[in-house]
């Protein structure tokens, strides 16, 4: 396995915090990491402090110049919503096939890449194409990152068969608990996936600060199995 994909049950739920901690501990590690955030929507102007891209950047140790950002995130869209709504407002489509042809480079070029995907596996970014189909394409397996809201076991279980059914593998399912008081109990929520899945189940505690992906627990024994 050369890489990982990252994908979720849906948007603003912790893949780009999961890219970030999964950089960040093969790092310390001394391991080899790449990462990109091929599709980014919600972009408005030049300035990319704060997105998506900057913060996988800064995991990655890079700086947040314009070359970095071209590298790690080429198909930038300005309305906050799937690919496909986002580029038919700008009067585009998505080239689906320089989509797969850039990240089948990258996963070539280096010795370990992690793709984030876009909103949830099967957010459309075509017509007829959805983020399923993508990382079928670039067959890579998946970690499915959910949060802990109330909601989220029909949801991961849901997108967990769906993506069985089309033979999308998923190393493991990293539950990043979601902000606010209230929500289900992380750890037994953890409990019932592992009843309904025969997937390993993390879980990462909500962690304050701006650069929270830096005190993650570890989640490379879980995500990238020997
Ligand atoms: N365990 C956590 N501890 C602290 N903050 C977290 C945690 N998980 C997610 N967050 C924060 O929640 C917000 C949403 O997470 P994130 O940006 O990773 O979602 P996403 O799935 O990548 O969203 P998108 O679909 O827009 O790409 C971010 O501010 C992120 O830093
Ligand atoms: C703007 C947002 N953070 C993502 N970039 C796009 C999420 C699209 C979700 C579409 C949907 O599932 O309805
Ligand atoms: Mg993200």
């Amino acid at each position: 396995m050369n890489g990982l994909f990252i994908t979720s049950t849906g948007t603003e739920i912790g893949k780009t915090f999961v890219t970030a901690c999964l950089c960040h501990q093969l790092i310390e590690a001394g391991k080899p990491v790449d990462a990109i955030k091929p599709i980014i929507s919600g972009i408005n102007g030049a300035d990319m402090t704060g997105t998506d891209t900057a913060v996988i950047a800064e995991s990655l140790r890079l700086p947040l110049d314009a070359a970095t950002i071209d590298q790690l995130s080429p198909f930038r869209y300005k309305a906050p919503l799937a690919p496909s709504m986002a580029a038919a407002l700008e009067g585009k489509t998505l080239d689906y096939d320089a989509l797969i042809t850039l990240c089948k480079g990258r996963l070539s070029a280096s010795p370990f890449t992690l793709i984030e995907g876009v909103g949830g596996s099967f957010v459309p970014l075509t017509h007829n194409r959805l983020v399923a189909d993508w990382i079928s394409d670039i067959n890579l397996a998946s970690v499915l990152v959910a949060g802990s809201y109330l909601g989220t076991i029909s949801h991961i279980i849901a997108t967990a068969e769906a993506m069985k059914t089309r033979k999308l593998p998923i190393t493991a399912i990293v539950i990043s608990e979601t902000a606010g008081a209230g929500h289900p109990d992380l750890l037994k929520t953890q409990e019932q996936i592992e009843n309904w899945t025969d997937i390993p189940v993390v879980t990462v505690p909500r962690i304050k600060g701006t650069e929270g992906w830096k005190q993650a627990p570890d989640l490379l024994a879980a995500c990238l199995p020997q």
